[in-house]
């Protein structure tokens, strides 16, 4: 599937349920603590291409290992084969992987004692690892580039010999992300603790218990439902599985942001609905520091019902799968917005009017597509490079299908 057309869409019914995958955020540090720990068990891991590449990589004995897009996969394999011993790999990616930094996590494992260089362009991928046992615990890095760095660290360090103290410099971008990975490693019974930028992980040689551990599912797939009940009539309701009112996910926040746009969120029994109501608002205004992954489906929604859209800390949107700043500002001027950017900020003014039929480009971007799609609630588009969707999603468009979503290829 290449470019795929949304027809202008009107959704028949007015109740809707989409079971969607297990988070690939918390399936990827899961999947990675199995290694270390193969006692304990998954239940809902996430179906995403970054998940498999990640369970690929994980199982791989070959020299070259590569994870194509997933940057996740790309920061915390780093750190798990440093750690392997007399395991030698280049670890690879994609163009754009080739692109994303990596210079912060490698100078803090090397720091550590790591033995990794840089097989191309200092301070980016392909890396070449020559695993080692890792005497040292103490390491400070820059903590305002991307929070996978120290969820990286977070993750090997209960298996190095006196543990971890890693000092955070600077600003703490994605917050929730590195909780997130903390809370995991609670859950199977690694100590840690985290006052104010120090973070503390104690070693652990013992076997974790062999519990089982259920993914939730993705949040951050969740937010282009919001999107599609925020464009949708009053009284819709779309029920999306499973969810839980108290997630490791920080992308949860939609529950809170969404309310803005009439969006009503209930929990029950692991079952999350979204029911649209009135509402009345003329501008958002918000820090996404925490919450970067839902910056693209705020700014389509508030695109798509005419609302000013003022969104802050966004700085690391621009290293992503593509720079997600420029992405948005050119594809909502194809549809007739007006947009301002500048390195760690978006605004985008009242719309009047949505352009007819515009090719929305993707630029090997997940979310693009994903962020987009909703718009077909007011008009029809093309979404180029439409499987690009599977990096976190791929049963995106089979599930916008069966809820009404006029779809061809
Ligand atoms: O740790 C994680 O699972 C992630 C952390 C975030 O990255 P940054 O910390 O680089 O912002 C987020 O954007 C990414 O999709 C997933
Ligand atoms: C940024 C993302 O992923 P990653 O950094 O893991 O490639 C994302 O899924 O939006």
């Amino acid at each position: 599937m290449s470019s795929i057309t949304l027809h202008k869409s009107e959704l028949k019914n007015r109740k809707f349920d989409v079971t969607i995958t297990g988070s690939k955020s918390e399936s990827n540090r899961l999947l990675l603590l199995k290694a270390l720990y193969p006692e304990i068990r998954l239940d809902n891991v996430s179906n995403s291409d970054d998940s498999q590449l990640m369970t690929k990589a994980l199982s791989s004995t070959s020299h070259i290992v590569d994870i194509h897009h997933a940057g996740t996969a790309m920061r915390f394999l780093t750190a798990f084969f440093a750690v392997q011993e007399g395991r030698e790999v280049t670890l690879t990616g994609s163009k754009r992987m080739k692109e994303r930094p990596i210079k912060i996590l490698v100078e803090a494992l090397q720091a550590l004692g790591a033995d990794i260089n840089y097989a191309e362009n200092e301070g980016f991928p392909p890396l070449k690892i020559k695993g080692k046992k890792l005497t040292k615990n103490k390491v400070s890095l820059k903590a305002n580039v991307s929070s996978q760095y120290i969820s990286a660290l977070l993750l090997i360090a209960s298996k190095l010999e006196n543990g971890l103290e890693l000092t955070l410099e600077g600003e703490i971008t994605s917050i929730p992300y590195i909780k997130m990975t903390l809370s995991l490693l609670d859950e199977i019974g690694v100590a840690s603790s985290f006052v104010n930028n120090t973070i503390t992980v104690k070693p652990n040689n013992s076997k974790s218990t062999a519990k089982t551990l259920t993914v939730e599912s993705d949040w951050s797939s969740a937010s282009y439902y919001f999107s599609i009940a925020a464009l949708c009539d009053m009284g819709t309701e779309i029920t999306l599985s499973s969810y839980k009112e108290n997630s490791l996910q920080g992308d949860s926040i939609l529950v809170d942001i969404y309310k803005a746009f009439g969006v009503v969120s209930t929990f029950k029994e692991n079952q999350l609905t979204l029911k649209k109501e009135t509402f009345n608002i003329e501008a958002i205004n918000l820090n996404l520091q925490n919450a970067p992954d839902i910056a693209q489906t705020i700014a389509v929604t508030c695109f798509a019902l005419g609302i000013v859209c003022n969104l802050k800390g966004l700085h690391t949107l621009k290293i992503k799968e593509t720079d997600r700043l420029v992405a948005l500002k050119t594809e909502i001027e194809k549809l007739g917005g007006q947009v301002d950017i500048t390195n760690d900020a978006l605004y985008l003014h009242p719309s009047k009017a949505i352009n007819e039929m515009v090719s929305i480009a993707t630029y090997h971007d997940h979310r693009m597509a994903m962020a987009f799609a909703p718009l077909a609630l007011k008009t029809s588009l093309v979404i180029e490079d439409a499987m690009v969707v599977s990096k976190s999603y791929p049963t995106f468009w089979n599930d916008l299908k069966t809820m009404g979503f006029k779809i061809s290829e």
